[in-house]
C-alpha cells in the first residue's frame, strides 16, 4: 500500500479540510449493444458469458485477499445497462482492471456510457483522534472497504457551489464544520438503511465528489436525497450531476441477463 501523508490539523482559518484518502475508485458504466449481441449464436454467446463470469470471479479473488473491492450492478433507464465499480490501491491497478475488462470478448458488445474516477475520502472536519489514523482499524475499514452487495445502488457526482453569495470555498472552517455536522446527523438517521461511500474527485474528474449509496430498499435513496436537499449544505451549496440507480447483478445471473 502506498504511504499516505499524515492529515494536517485543522485550525479556525479558511483552508481546506484535511482528508484521509483510501482506495482509488473507478465507476465504469457501459451500455450493451443488444442489437449486435442478438446476432451472436448461442454457443459463442455462452462462451462470452463464461469468460466474463471468470473475469468477475478474478475480482472476487482480489476482494477475498482484501487487496481491493468491486460491485457489479445493472442500471435502470437509458443512461447505461451495467456499472462496474472497482476499488484498488493505485491508479495502475485500476488500469489493470480496465485492461482485463477490455480484453474480454463481451467488451466488444459494450459501449462506454460514463465513467468516474475518485478516491475514497474521509473529511477530517472533526479531527481524526489520537495516533496515526491510517493505523486505526475503524478508519481503515472505511478507507479500504469491502463494498456491500445490497440489492440496489445509487451513484451521482456532485460539487459544492462557488457562486457569488453561496461559495463553499470562502466559508470559514468553523462554518463548514457546523454545516457538515448537521449533514452527518441526517446521514446517521439512515444507519442500517443506507451505506455511503464518498469519493473525492477534485483534480480527477468533472465534479468534486462521487457519491455511491447502497441499500436493500431502493426507496431510501429518494428519502435521503430529498431530506438532504432541505439541509443547508445541500440546499445552498450542493450541485448535482446525473443519478444512476440499479440492481445487483450477481455473476450467476449474467447468463439470464444477457441470454
Ligand atoms: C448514509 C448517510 C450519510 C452519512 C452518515 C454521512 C456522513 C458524512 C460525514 C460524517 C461527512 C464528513 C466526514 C467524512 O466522512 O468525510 C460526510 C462528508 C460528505 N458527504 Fe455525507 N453522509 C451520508 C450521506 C451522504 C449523501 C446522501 C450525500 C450526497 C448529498 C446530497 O445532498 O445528496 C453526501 C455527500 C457528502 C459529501 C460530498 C461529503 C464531503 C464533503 C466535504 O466538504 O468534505 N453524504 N458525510
Amino acid at each position: 500500500m502506498s504511504e499516505r501523508p499524515a492529515p494536517t490539523p485543522t485550525t479556525e482559518t479558511q483552508h481546506a479540510a484535511a482528508t484521509l484518502d483510501g482506495w482509488y475508485t473507478l465507476h465504469d458504466f457501459r451500455t450493451i449493444d443488444w442489437t449486435r449481441l442478438k446476432t451472436v449464436d448461442a454457443t459463442a454467446r455462452q462462451e462470452m458469458i463464461d469468460e466474463f463470469v471468470a473475469f468477475l470471479a478474478s475480482l472476487e479473488d482480489v476482494e477475498a485477499r482484501e487487496e481491493g473491492s468491486h460491485a457489479f450492478y445493472s442500471i435502470l433507464g437509458q443512461k447505461a445497462d451495467v456499472v462496474l465499480m472497482v476499488l484498488r490501491p493505485t491508479f495502475k491497478e485500476l488500469e489493470q482492471v480496465e485492461l482485463a475488462l477490455r480484453k474480454t470478448r463481451l467488451y466488444d458488445y459494450m459501449i462506454p456510457s460514463y465513467s468516474y474516477v475518485s478516491v475514497i475520502e474521509l473529511g477530517m472536519y472533526r479531527g481524526s483522534g489520537d495516533g496515526d489514523p491510517y493505523e486505526n482499524p475503524h478508519i481503515r475499514s472505511r478507507l479500504y472497504p469491502t463494498l456491500p452487495k445490497t440489492a440496489h445502488v445509487c451513484f451521482y457526482p456532485m460539487s459544492k457551489a462557488r457562486r457569488d453569495g453561496d461559495n463553499w470555498y470562502t466559508l470559514s472552517m468553523d462554518e463548514r464544520k457546523d454545516l457538515m455536522y448537521r449533514h452527518s446527523m441526517i446521514g446517521r438517521s439512515y444507519a442500517g438503511k443506507i451505506q455511503q461511500f464518498i469519493g473525492g474527485s477534485t483534480g480527477f474528474d468533472g465534479w468534486e465528489w462521487g457519491v455511491t449509496l447502497f441499500a436493500e430498499d431502493s426507496l431510501q435513496f429518494k428519502k435521503i436525497v430529498y431530506e438532504m436537499r432541505f439541509d443547508e449544505v445541500s440546499a445552498k451549496y450542493g450541485e448535482f450531476g446525473d443519478f444512476y440507480v440499479g440492481n445487483i447483478l450477481p455473476k450467476e445471473e449474467l447468463g439470464t441477463f444477457l441470454g
